[in-house]
């Protein structure tokens, strides 16, 4: 085996790229004065007693540009990310002064013409919307519209409160905060944070609206909706097929909204959590303002300041973005207003800093036949196994351990054998099946909890299923216009969504989301599923007394014949029902025959 190595394409060097936004007067500013003027889109220029500066940008935006036009200076750089470059794209500056707005978009769907026909109007809209959808959607956008085929997606989206991290696509009643780790080939990565295998646009536009939805949000002072935590939309870009010299290509798009710095504020009286926030946001972002200052300075100096990407968790997952192998842009955005001119100044020193950093980057690329990546992938996979194992049987009565157990006998000969690049690519692609169909159960599992308790409520109202029908057009019709992006799918057909009506403990009428399942549709599965195991069972019992007639006692090669293990195993099976009889049954036909001849 060759090697672990991350392959090296030409190197360049390439400065941070650093964008000044000036945000418009707010309604409440309306009348006030306006300190900071823009010039040839290059320069800020503020001329008061306190603070004159004249700085020049990579470029600058004034109130009147539009998000679409800004997001052209973006846009090369995710094609970029499709060549295997790794990128980030960031937002700072004081609260209130248009970091969201930048990232994401304010309120964009809601104000853009999103109708029932929700899907192509939505996609329309964000095509030729100026103003509302901010770089995240747009990226999205870019990059699903340029996806070659046999490019694969995953996702994750993360926030960083009171410098502990949490997964924001995890629905978790109490957030489990998780740890940063470092491995080879991952670089720095936070363990047991989901990654959604996303196949379209639309799926990944979910996420980020559901993610963004578990941000932590806060009224200040400066901003009615201020952010208090900040969060990173990770989209991780892998080829499933090597290319002719065994390459394959891995890059990642950071896109990071950071929570805003702000004044404590005598006159107003805070909570003990906002203190705590605001202390843990004042301290993150200078560390941040720390690492952009000595990367800076090293730039310059012969003698090397040390980096203090560890006193904080955003620095510690932005180390690449700042001082690696990354393509970074940063958005500084500022309040045009003379009452943040002390912010201003602040952001704007940070923003000449950060351009003075210079990176060596590179399209990364790994050997497909790499053994940390093998191993790597193995260990996933039997990770996702074990879940998924765990999830169906979840789900409903079937086992899958049968199955489980022929997929681990096959790892197992795989992690002694040195894999050729096919392989590997069949185990990249084995892997994503697996997320993919984990993401399907996690979904439905979440689907079911809340079904059983909605089907109570629905039943103790006594609904029929023609008024149920009625209240889900309702629903159906409610949810697709205040939401404009979620679907409401029905992927097995055996579940009918409602919403339905209950009396809560206070004799209140209230509504819910339920599901009802057609009992006909329950019984014939039902009878569906006793066949199946009836049919396995025989199989089994007659595999056995074909064994025991060929006297086989000791172990078989594994591939396509059964081991003396898988047989002690399969009779631990047999009072269990097996799901995926199409697959595990012809394999045993095989033995078979084997056997008597
Ligand atoms: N370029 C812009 N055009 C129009 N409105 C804007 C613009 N930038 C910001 N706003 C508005 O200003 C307000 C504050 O913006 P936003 O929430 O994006 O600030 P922020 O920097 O993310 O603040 P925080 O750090 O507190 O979360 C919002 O109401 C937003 O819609």
């Amino acid at each position: 085996m060759q090697q672990s190595k991350l392959n090296k394409s030409c190197l360049q060097q390439q400065s941070i790229k650093v964008y000044v936004r000036v945000r418009p007067l707010l309604k409440k500013e309306l009348g006030q004065e306006c300190i900071i003027k823009t010039d040839q889109q290059k320069y800020v220029v503020i001329e008061q007693s306190t603070h004159i500066l004249k700085q020049e940008y990579d470029q600058v935006f004034d109130e009147q540009v539009s998000q679409a036009e800004i997001f052209k200076y973006i846009s090369p750089t995710i094609h970029k990310a499709l060549q295997g470059y790794n990128t980030t794209i960031m937002a700072y500056g004081q609260t209130g002064s248009g970091k969201t707005h930048t990232m994401f978009g304010s309120d964009w769907e809601y104000s853009l013409n999103i109708s029932l026909g929700h899907q192509s109007t939505f996609i329309d809209d964000l095509q030729t919307d100026q103003n509302h959808a901010g770089m995240i959607p747009r990226t999205i956008y870019t990059l699903f519209n340029n996806l070659q085929q046999g490019y694969y997606v995953y996702c994750s989206f993360l926030q960083i409160y009171n410098e502990k991290i949490y997964d924001l696509l995890q629905d978790n009643k109490v957030p489990q905060a998780l740890q940063i780790h470092e491995s080879k080939t991952e670089g720095i990565y936070v363990e047991q944070l989901t990654e959604y295998a996303v196949n379209n646009l639309y799926d990944c536009l979910t996420l980020m609206k559901r993610g963004e939805k578990n941000r932590m949000i806060r009224q200040t002072t400066m901003n009615l909706k201020s952010s208090r935590s900040h969060t990173i939309f990770q989209l991780l870009i892998e080829t499933s097929k090597a290319d002719q010299g065994g390459q394959l290509l891995r890059s990642k798009i950071n896109l990071c909204d950071l929570a805003g710095s702000e004044k404590i504020n005598k006159q107003d009286s805070m909570s003990n959590a906002h203190l705590n926030e605001l202390k843990s946001i004042n301290q993150s972002l200078t560390t941040l303002g720390k690492v952009i200052q000595n990367l800076s300075q090293n730039n310059k100096n012969i003698n090397k300041l040390p980096i203090p990407y560890r006193e904080s968790k955003i620095t510690r997952l932005l180390q690449d973005s700042l001082g690696g192998n990354t393509l970074t842009n940063i958005f500084v955005n500022v309040a045009p207003n003379i009452y943040n001119i002390d912010e201003t100044a602040n952001s704007l020193k940070f923003a000449q800093r950060a351009r003075n950093i210079t990176q060596i980057v590179q399209a990364n690329s790994i050997n497909a036949t790499d053994q940390e990546l093998v191993n790597k992938l193995l260990k996933e996979i039997d990770y996702l196994k074990q879940l998924l194992n765990m999830k169906r049987k979840g789900l409903n009565s079937n086992d899958m351990h049968f199955k489980l157990m022929k997929i681990q006998e096959e790892n197992e000969r795989l992690r002694q054998a040195n894999l050729s690049v096919n392989e590997v690519e069949k185990l990249m692609q084995e892997n994503r099946k697996m997320r993919e169909e984990l993401q399907k159960l996690q979904s439905q599992s979440h689907e079911n909890s809340e079904s059983s308790h909605l089907m109570k409520h629905g039943s103790e109202e006594g609904l029929s299923q023609s008024e149920m029908d009625k209240q889900y057009n309702t629903y159906q019709q409610t949810k697709l216009s205040n939401n404009g992006l979620l679907i409401v799918s029905n992927p097995n057909m055996q579940k009918t969504e409602v919403t339905v009506r209950y009396k809560d403990r206070g004799n209140k009428m209230q509504t819910k989301l339920g599901y009802v399942e057609a009992s006909d549709q329950v019984l014939q599965r039902e009878k569906r599923l006793m066949s199946e195991r009836k049919r396995v069972i025989e199989r089994l019992e007659l595999l056995e007394q074909l064994q025991f007639k060929n006297s086989l006692n000791s172990s078989l090669p594994l591939n396509g014949k059964i081991s003396r293990s898988s047989k002690k195993n399969s009779y631990n099976l047999l009072n269990r029902t097996v799901e995926e009889e199409r697959t595990s049954l012809p394999k045993l036909k095989i033995v078979e025959r084997r056997l008597i001849q």
